[in-house]
């Protein structure tokens, strides 16, 4: 599903953040990414999510090559991936559900579908009976089930998430990585970035440490 060959990434005037790094993630598959602060974990998820272009080498994903996929088929390629930052970037003028709906109604989509979408989405992540509310009225781990609910709404094949308990205290961190081995075990594809190593060791799932621009299998 997730396949790096030889991935180089190196920003402009920068040295390299990815070095020749291989990664093979099998679709149904779940990996936490871990490593030290700037080692390029943000970086390897903004590759899959095509905000940033490789370097050199290649970028498979979901049978789409990422090095060279045009520019006009990216939007396409993104509605098959969900994408999970640490600070949610929620829309705090708008309801919990307008926040969810919106990556539908940038689809296009009947109300009718959408509506059900959208109340399955939420229930999924427990807030089905928040809709109405607004992001600041809730806590800050239902605001990043918000941010879940966004990212699952339109059934992604690949599930991303970038330190999504960062800034959680560790019961709320398990319930939100429990959250993400559920949609595992249904089947998405599942890569999480986290610098929580008590929340590595307490899930027991395949973990990858980049650092030096190289990926290690953790045991
Ligand atoms: N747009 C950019 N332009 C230039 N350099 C960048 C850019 N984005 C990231 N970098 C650099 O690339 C390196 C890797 O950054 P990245 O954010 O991917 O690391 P990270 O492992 O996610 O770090 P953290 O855990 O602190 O979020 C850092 O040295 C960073 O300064």
């Amino acid at each position: 599903m997730i396949e790096f060959i030889n991935v180089t990434k190196h920003y402009p005037g920068r040295r390299h953040v990815l070095r020749e790094l291989n990664l093979q993630l099998g679709k149904g598959e779940m990996a936490l990414l871990t490593g030290p602060s700037g080692a390029g974990k943000s970086t390897l998820l903004k590759l899959l999510t095509r905000l940033e272009a490789v370097s050199h080498g290649t970028l498979r994903v979901a049978g789409v090559d990422l090095a060279t996929l045009r520019r006009r088929h990216i939007p396409a390629y993104r509605r098959r991936v969900g994408v999970v930052f640490q600070d949610h970037k929620l829309l705090m003028d708008r309801t919990v559900y307008a926040n969810v709906a919106l990556t539908l109604q940038v689809a296009g989509m009947s109300a009718r579908q959408l509506d059900h979408r959208v109340r399955a989405a939420l229930d999924k992540v427990g807030l089905g009976d928040h809709w109405r509310e607004f992001p600041e009225t809730l806590s800050g781990g239902e605001q990043q089930r918000v941010g879940i609910a966004r990212a699952i709404v339109h059934t992604p094949e690949i599930l991303l998430a970038d330190e999504p308990t960062g800034n959680l205290d560790p019961e709320l961190s398990s319930e939100i990585l429990d959250m993400f081995r559920d949609f595992y075990r249904h089947g998405t594809t599942v890569l999480v970035a986290t610098h929580d190593q008590g929340q590595v060791d307490r899930m027991g799932v395949r973990t990858l440490h980049l650092a030096h621009g190289q990926l290690q299998e953790k045991a």
